[in-house]
């Protein structure tokens, strides 16, 4: 089995699409068998940590670390946590950050491969007119109910981020569910918004502003993804 882009996608059509408004979908992206073993991979068999944002740092702790917490503690992280989020600020999810070396299951680790394959590569730098993408960081998230991210763009100077992709993995996720990839205007007005559509692969310009809205607790699934940055900086 390899992962790679589906034979219906055309790449020459997905530049134009992406031109106008630097981001696009690709619907259907891989073989739909493909991208259902991995979503079941992922969902049974990927070690997750719970990423945050408190006062201002980045945190991450494992599920075993949160939960070993007397719950009056984790009641009040939790209030912190969403104290920040009030003001915009922060975010709350599950993460299993990949890079070359780092064990992961052995199809997640094909997905790493694929999306750093010189053919990857090279469609990337046609549609988005980077010529200078040499490799693609990345991450797998799992967002449950009361998850979130919230607004921001993706720029970042060391790691010479280009564009920002999301290859989403939840089978049927309901829209009215959030977890949605919000965009906004560079003043903060929303514009649209799109669903995690399994199978699909979204890109953007990482100026771009957006947010991943708050998962209800009504969700029946967890929003899963691999998610990065295609960049002009080596892994
Ligand atoms: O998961 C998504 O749809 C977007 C994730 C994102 O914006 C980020 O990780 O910076
Ligand atoms: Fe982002």
């Amino acid at each position: 089995m390899t992962i790679q882009f589906n034979s219906s996608v055309n790449i020459a059509n997905v530049a134009k699409q992406y031109k106008s408004d630097k981001r696009t979908r690709i619907l259907e992206v891989l073989d739909d068998e493909i991208a259902a073993k991995l979503a079941v991979d992922i969902h049974d068999n990927v070690p997750f940590e719970t990423a945050y944002v408190l006062d201002g740092e980045y945190k991450s702790s494992t599920y075993e670390e949160l939960h070993k917490l007397p719950q009056e503690q984790l009641n009040n992280l939790m209030h912190r946590i969403y104290g920040e989020a009030s003001k915009g600020i922060g975010f709350y999810y599950g993460r299993h950050v990949l890079s070359p070396d780092k064990d992961s299951t052995s199809l997640v680790k094909q997905a790493f491969e694929f999306l750093n394959a010189p053919s990857t590569l090279d469609a990337i730098k046609k549609i988005s007119g980077f010529d200078d993408i040499v490799a693609a960081s990345a991450q797998v998230t799992r967002y449950y109910p009361g998850n979130f991210l919230t607004r921001h763009n993706d720029v970042h100077d060391t790691e010479q981020r280009r564009v920002a992709y999301v290859l989403n993995l939840t089978p049927e996720w309901h829209p009215d569910w959030g977890g949605l990839l919000q965009f906004y205007q560079q003043d903060g007005t929303p514009r649209d918004a799109w669903a995690p559509t399994f199978n699909s692969l979204t890109l953007f310009d990482v100026n771009h502003v957006h947010a991943v809205t708050y998962v209800a607790p009504y969700a029946r699934k967890p929003r899963l993804s691999i998610t990065g940055w295609f960049r002009a900086k080596p892994l």
